[in-house]
């Protein structure tokens, strides 16, 4: 899903009634516009059945009336659903007065399966994802909170059965990178949608009966359902990971309170609702406000636990359920101006991705494994060492300067091999004109001659392509003629001058071209004859060279002995200097060069010049 950057989705569904108040309400064809005629009693008024008639317009995303819970949920909440399986935080919140149809817009009727609302139809859908998107792997976690007079319950805890359930141990916190959430609420993995209903109606269960055990209304209470989502990749083998929070919420009913005459329980509890749903319209004015930097979230609970759900990186989505009597008018109108409001709040949906830590260090301990495995894989199979690790800037500018030449013609071949480690990038170059100096010539000789004869296949190629060009339009000329005699009907057309010339000519083409054709033939054979000798040489220099570099740098001090006068043995220099760098061996080198003479550790060298280079030498120890 994309995410849809800009305001918060706000949408009016208006539960069905009989008595619907036709004069007062009118939803205009647009599917997005609800007028609204409130008639007051005109205080100025002498005569009190006189009124005032008031009108207002709201224009909202979807005004939807007379809709299935199907069509709801697919025009409503689905996008939010499956962005919250890409890892969008996503936020479903009813708001509206007591009976307007908040519960059965967010769970719908038990009476019926059609009628199930949008947490049973959210997580089936979820689950259907999962099942679909196999190349991610999904854990699903849910929890559900209750927001009672200001207090936090946990309507899934397992500690719901002790005798004395402390429902003041749940916070509402933050953390960096984690965002809010509620120490001490109970989250639950669940693999199925199944599994998951099973858990919302044990919710559910425990809303009623706790609300029966501590004498109060279910319905006034706010309630978050959330659906913890968290994706790996199952192709990708890499540290990142995505978690998303879908919430669920049925806010309790918002109404006035001298209307409905409580008192009591039910008065401190309307009065509780009224003060968090005013902080919650607070808290939205100054989202909605691009000029406020603080926006008062800590005021309520609803509020901080919300603060990361409305707007800001989140699909937030906000029903506001209204019930179109007459009677109702008043809250309706609040209720309508609280989503227009709502509107002007911006979103700016993210995906939430995460590196893990300990799957970091677990692929870095796989990456050396792997190449530990792949050097014993490449020894046995004697190969020289390769290197997996990133290039140099100096193997870097010697292949941009090969691909170069290669695209100006005057090198035949981009040739990996030749570019040794940076270790032993130095050592390859003493080698060459060392110990190896007799194979590095036949390879360049081969190279050498291998480049001559693909010049001349070149050559050839564009020959036997020319000759071939030629033949083509020859034929064509030719049939063009035999098809302009045929139409002005000269006859015997084979026989006329100007096809004589051009059919000698085709045929002189087509010997030249068989001729050609055969030698390109032995060319051919003959290039690749020497890329195999190259091949061969190449080979063989480079596992010449990596035991010369191995007997010269990695074999144990403790193998090395120098004492044993008897012995004649021919080493190369960097075998005395076991594991030093091939600079300092240089250096010393032309040390002993100068006096023609060494010892060092108190036996005797003799420096021993192979050729005329004077950079190869071989050291005689006695
Ligand atoms: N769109 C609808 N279609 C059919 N019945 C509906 C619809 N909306 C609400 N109702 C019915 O109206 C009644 C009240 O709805 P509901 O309990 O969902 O309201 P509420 O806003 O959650 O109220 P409260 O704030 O008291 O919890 C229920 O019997 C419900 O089945």
């Amino acid at each position: 899903m994309k995410a849809h950057s800009g305001e918060v989705g706000v949408f009016v569904r208006i539960r069905p009634t009989a008595n619907f108040a036709d004069d007062l309400i009118e939803c205009l064809p647009d599917g997005q516009t609800v007028n609204i005629c409130h008639k007051r009693d005109s205080r100025k008024s002498h005569d009190s059945k006189k009124s005032q008639l008031s009108c207002w317009s709201f224009r909202l995303e979807g005004v939807l009336q007379d809709v299935s819970q199907e069509e709801f949920y697919a025009r409503v909440c689905r996008r939010v659903v499956l962005g919250a399986l890409d890892g969008y935080n996503g936020t479903v919140m009813c708001f509206g007065q007591t009976g307007a149809g908040k519960t059965y817009t967010i769970t719908g009727s038990t009476e019926s399966y059609k009628q199930r609302g949008i947490i049973p139809r959210a997580l089936q859908e979820v689950f259907q994802e999962v099942e679909k998107r196999t190349e991610h792997a999904f854990s699903v976690y849910l929890s559900y909170l209750e927001i009672y007079n200001e207090t936090l319950v946990d309507l899934l805890s397992p500690r719901r059965c002790s005798p004395h359930p402390s429902p003041h141990s749940m916070v509402v916190m933050e953390e960096p990178g984690r965002g809010v959430f509620i120490r001490g609420l109970s989250l639950h993995l669940v693999h199925s949608e199944e599994e998951a209903l099973n858990l919302l109606f044990e919710g559910e269960m425990n809303r009623i009966i706790g609300s029966h055990a501590l004498n109060r209304n279910s319905s006034r209470s706010h309630c978050i359902f959330t659906v913890h989502i968290e994706s790996r990749s199952r192709t990708l083998s890499d540290a990142k990971y995505i978690t998303s929070k879908l919430n669920l919420v049925d806010l309790a009913g918002s109404e006035r309170l001298g209307k409905t005459g409580s008192e009591g329980q039910m008065l401190k509890e309307a009065v509780y609702i009224n003060k968090s749903l005013s902080f919650l319209e607070q808290a939205i004015l100054a989202l909605a406000d691009r000029r406020r930097d603080h926006v008062p979230f800590r005021q309520s609970k609803l509020t901080h636990a919300l603060k990361d759900s409305l707007g800001g990186n989140c699909n937030t989505v906000l029903v506001a359920n209204i019930y179109g009597e007459a009677a109702q008018i008043e809250e309706t109108l609040s209720t309508l101006r609280f989503a227009s409001r709502m509107r002007c709040v911006r979103t700016d949906p993210a995906v939430n991705e995460h590196m893990d830590p300990a799957h970091i260090k677990k692929l870095q301990k796989d990456i050396q494994r792997l190449k530990e495995e792949l050097s014993i894989c490449n020894k046995l199979a004697n190969r020289p060492s390769i290197s997996y690790e990133s290039l140099s800037e100096a193997q870097l500018a010697e292949i941009n300067n090969q691909v170069q030449r290669y695209l100006e013609g005057s090198l035949e071949e981009i040739s990996e091999q030749e570019l040794p480690e940076p270790d032993t990038e130095k050592a390859f170059e003493v080698f060459k004109v060392g110990q190896g100096s007799k194979i590095n010539c036949i390879l360049k000789e081969n190279k050498a001659v291998l480049l001559e004869r693909r010049t001349l296949l070149r050559k050839l190629t564009d020959e036997v392509n020319a000759v071939k060009r030629e033949i083509d339009c020859t034929t064509a000329t030719i049939q063009q003629h035999k098809e302009l005699r045929r139409d002005q009907g000269t006859p015997n057309p084979q026989l006329q001058e100007p096809d004589a010339t051009l059919l000698k000519k085709l045929r002189e083409l087509k010997a030249r071209y068989r001729q050609r054709y055969d030698v390109l033939g032995d060319i051919k054979a003959e290039v690749n004859y020497c890329q195999h000798l190259v091949d061969q040489c190449r080979v063989r220099l480079l596992s010449e060279f990596e035991n010369w570099y191995k007997k010269s740098f990695l074999v144990p001090e403790e193998e090395l002995d120098v004492t044993t006068e008897k012995t004649l043995t021919e080493v190369s220099v960097p075998h005395i200097y076991n594991s030093t760098n091939i600079d300092s061996v240089s250096f010393s080198i032309k040390q002993i060069f100068d006096s023609h003479s060494a010892a060092s550790n108190g036996n005797h060298f003799c420096l021993t010049f192979v050729g005329n280079v004077a950079t190869t030498f071989l050291l005689r120890r006695y």
